[in-house]
């Protein structure tokens, strides 16, 4: 009816234009407002989309009408949510409000042969207009704490990754997620308990100190550095920082990214709270001259044509930038970890002070660790075992963590054979360095062949966690 109602009475020219008035002057005598909170601002995420969703879906459950429910592969819970175009309704302070959920999709004309239409999402609050100074002053606060207290009571966080290389889904985004539940912890953590306490204490500091961030100047960001042999923990440690503190994991593949700029994308469309891990930088890509524009593995072959000036490669600076400078502030509690097997292969602009705020060098089992791993493993307390002949030995057998645990797991069922299987073992590997370090590398050869000869398996001992020494075993 209103349709040709505009028909008759307007001239085509006009149809728009009185449209436009008429929305505006039903908009004057309405007695509601609308906000809008599109769920990406067209560059980055927006955190109230976020937070609002992980809000409706608390409540959704009790009150909703239709509900669309998920559970993503691997998860242990449901997560309700508001249907395309369902509304759900809500109150504050006495005050009612209607949240409604608006799905478009649209074909772009560009893109036509993608197979995914793009979407647009976005939660509409509708309140009355007498109550309008509640969203602003409150309630909209009130929605962004109870999502950050559902997010850090969820077990359930995400491990997303840039695998797909630069390409976006049908929402836009570069990076696919999975829940992420790795059981790591502190406590479960083999390391020294000081150095473990400096840490979580620098973590909460971190995850407390907005107030302190703000009245420094300083970007809310923090910078670990993580390095030392293959084994010692690092993977470990970068998980038990995101269940110690209920943060998501970023794990950043850098091989996939081909440019300074789908760097910066990548780093726009993290959400705060978050862990990016880049692991192993050093074989990611090539960081010993900050000029030098070269890219991953996959680019390295590939050098820039003459008169190209490399734009289309990712540069150490790109790499600094994306943790320091400018565009590292977009967003706010960010953690970047670095890991690396060789830290005397990094630049050392990425080592200068200021740039990775803490240095952990994760190093082969103390006695202190292996107490932790005997009591997570074989429930054995100090006094269980000889102490004092384990501690004579563990720090010159430089064993990792991973090393022990291989022997702790493939005798659990037997903790006093477990605990004599580690004993020769730590003792087999102190007597080695122990020659190594007095330079008869080449006697340890010798011994250890002649010892093979007698018995294999001391041999498999020896050798545990040495990969190096495989081929010697197949030798053998
Ligand atoms: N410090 C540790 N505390 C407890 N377990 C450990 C520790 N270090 C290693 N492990 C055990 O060894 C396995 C491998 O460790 P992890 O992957 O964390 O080492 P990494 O230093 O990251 O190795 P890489 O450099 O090869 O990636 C883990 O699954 C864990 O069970």
């Amino acid at each position: 009816f209103g349709q040709s109602l505009l028909h008759t009475l307007f001239p085509p020219e006009l149809r728009f234009a009185s449209l436009k008035l008429l929305h505006r002057v039903f908009s004057y005598f309405s007695a509601y407002c609308y906000y809008d909170i599109t769920e990406s601002d067209g560059v980055n995420t927006n955190e109230l989309y976020n937070a609002v969703q992980l809000y409706l879906s608390s409540s959704a459950s009790v009150s909703g009408s239709r509900l669309s429910l998920t559970r993503a592969l691997n998860s242990s819970s449901i997560t309700y949510s508001l249907s395309s175009n369902d509304r759900l309704v809500d109150s504050f302070n006495g005050a009612t409000v209607e949240w409604e959920h608006v799905v478009t999709q649209r074909h772009s004309p560009t893109f036509s042969w993608r197979p995914l239409p793009e979407e647009k999402r976005v939660f509409t609050l509708r309140l009355r207009k007498n109550n309008k100074h509640l969203v602003l002053n409150s309630y909209l606060d009130f929605v962004m704490d109870r999502a950050n207290d559902l997010r850090r009571s969820n077990q359930d966080r995400l491990l997303y990754t840039n695998s797909r290389g630069g390409s976006l889904d049908s929402r836009g985004h570069p990076w696919e997620s999975v829940p992420f539940k790795h059981p790591s912890t502190f406590d479960t953590l083999a390391m020294d308990p000081l150095k473990k306490s400096e840490i979580m204490a620098d973590l909460l500091d971190f995850a407390n100190g907005e107030a302190f961030y703000q009245k420094t100047g300083r970007a809310w960001k923090r910078g670990y550095l993580l390095y030392g042999p293959p084994g010692t923990g690092k993977s470990s440690i970068i998980a038990a920082m995101a269940n110690f503190l209920g943060y998501d994991i970023y794990d950043l593949e850098l091989t996939e990214v081909n440019t300074n700029s789908e760097l910066r994308k990548l780093l726009m469309k993290t959400s705060s709270k978050s862990i990016i891990v880049i692991e192993d930088i050093d074989c990611s890509i090539n960081l010993t001259n900050r000029n030098n524009k070269l890219g991953g593995r996959k680019n390295a072959a590939a050098s820039p044509p003459p008169g190209d000036d490399g734009a289309n490669t990712i540069t150490l600076s790109g790499l600094l930038n994306f943790t320091d400078g400018l565009w590292s502030c977009c967003g706010s509690e960010r953690i970047f970890v670095f890991t690396t097997n060789h830290i005397g292969k990094l630049d050392p602009a990425l080592l200068r002070s200021g740039r990775m705020d803490m240095h952990i060098h994760m190093s082969y089992c103390s006695f202190p660790a292996l107490k932790i791993l005997l009591k997570n493993y074989l429930d054995l307390e100090e006094s269980d075992v000889e102490g004092e002949e384990f501690a004579a030995v563990i720090d010159e057998a430089e064993m990792t963590p991973a090393d022990i645990s291989e022997v702790l797991i493939k005798n659990r069922r037997d903790k006093s054979r477990a605990v004599v299987e580690l004993m020769d073992g730590l003792k087999i590997r102190a007597e080695k360095s122990r020659l190594k370090k007095l330079g008869m590398g080449n006697v340890e050869d010798e011994e250890q062949e002649k010892r093979a000869l007698e018995s294999p398996q001391q041999l498999q001992q020896s050798c545990i966690g040495d990969v190096v020494d495989d081929d010697k075993m197949l030798r053998t």
